[in-house]
Order: structure tokens, then sequence, then C-alpha cells
């Protein structure tokens, strides 16, 4: 329904990465880039408009692009840089991807977007096993019931978004595509098949 070019994609980058050991994730370096760099070279191609949401050293996210922290304190998790984006972007149509998702789909916006109707809400991917609740392109309208699902405690997202029209994108012929890496382990594990290959 949107095309590509309707869309504004945001790299959340603002958790504080707590079984990464507190670091901040999105700079931390794999095959010698930075997490965020990684996303950035498989967004660029794809759509013009990136923000990233940061909550720490945003002096040096700024060094990639726009960013921007969340409103709400206290770290609520991605709910809250979708919250932020959603006052700080003026667009229908915001995408989002974490920053620790190193191999993302070459072909996500246009599937995205290609699969939205005029009533949806929320396209989430899906990997065929599983849904990928942080990899999303949602319609501004959700705005009043994100506030009052936030308003009221409430963060485990796909309770949001089934509050919610929401879809899935189907991306089962990329299982591998939203690996994210969350501990150290992952982190080396993932380092060491990258340098084999
Ligand atoms: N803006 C914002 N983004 C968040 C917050 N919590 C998590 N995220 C982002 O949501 C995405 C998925 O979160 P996780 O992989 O669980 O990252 P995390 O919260 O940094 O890591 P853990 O503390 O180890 O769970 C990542 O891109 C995070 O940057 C938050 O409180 N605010
Ligand atoms: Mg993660």
């Amino acid at each position: 329904m949107p095309t590509p070019e309707q869309t504004h994609w945001i790299i959340l980058a603002g958790g504080q990465a707590s079984r990464m050991g507190g670091n901040d994730k999105g700079l931390i370096e794999l095959a010698g880039q930075p997490f965020i760099q990684h996303v950035i070279d498989t967004l660029t191609p794809q759509t013009s408009h990136i923000s990233i949401n940061a909550n720490r050293n945003q002096n040096i996210y700024s060094q990639y692009g726009d960013v921007f922290g969340d409103s709400i304190e206290n770290y609520p998790g991605p709910l809250g840089g979708m919250h932020a984006a959603l006052h700080h972007i003026n667009n229908d149509w915001i995408g989002f991807v974490p920053c620790d998702c190193p191999q993302l789909p070459h072909d996500l916006v246009s599937r995205m977007t290609a699969a939205c109707q005029p009533d949806t809400d929320i396209a989430v991917a899906h990997n065929g096993d599983y849904i990928q609740p942080v990899v999303t392109l949602l319609h501004r309208r959700i705005l009043p019931k994100l506030e009052a699902f936030l308003a009221n405690g409430d963060r485990k997202i796909i309770l949001l978004y089934r509050q919610c029209n929401m879809i899935t994108v189907d991306f089962s012929d990329q299982t591998d595509a939203f690996i994210n890496l969350n501990t150290p382990d992952e982190l080396s594990q993932f380092g060491a098949r990258h340098d084999s290959n």
C-alpha cells in the first residue's frame, strides 16, 4: 500500500544490552564494523529515509545519521523507541529494525510495503518459525493505542499488536535473516562462522 519511498525506517539502538554486558550494542564491532553500520549498509539501498533511535552515545550515532532518544524514561523496551519515533518522525508509515540483526533481508522494505493493505495497522516480519516483533512497519494511527498501553505499564510488544490490525509478512525463505546477537557468546559464534565463510 505505501510505496517504499513513503516509509521512514528507524534503527532501534536504544536498549540497555544487559545480556551483552551493558555495552552499547549498536557500537559493538562485528567484522570490523559497528553493528549499526551493518544495518545501515543493508537498508541504504532500500530507502533514503533512515533515522536512529539511541539513548546513549548520541554524539557517536549522529555520525551515521539523524538520531533521537526515548521520551519515556527508564528503558520501557522497544515500544519506547516506537513511541519516540511516532513523535519525532512526521510520516504516516514508520518501519523498525533492531541494531543487533546484522543480516536483515535485502528486500525487506519492498516486501513489507507490498504486504500492507489500506486498513493495516502493523505489518510484522515472520521467518516461518517465529514472529519478529521488532522488524515491523506500522501506521501512525496506532499512536493512541500505544500511548494508552504504555501508560498502563504494559510492555509486551505482541500484546499491543494483538489489539491492532496486524498482518505478518512471510520471510520463510530467509530464516537466518533475523538472527540477532544478544550475548558475547552469540557474537563470537556468529563472528567465527562469518570468518570461515
Ligand atoms: N528505544 C528503546 N529501544 C529498546 C529498549 N529496549 C530494547 N530496545 C531495542 O529493541 C531491540 C531488541 O531489544 P533486545 O535485543 O532485547 O536489546 P536490549 O534490550 O538492548 O538487550 P537486553 O538488555 O540484553 O535484552 C534492540 O534494537 C534494542 O536496542 C528501550 O528501552 N528503548
Ligand atoms: Mg536482540
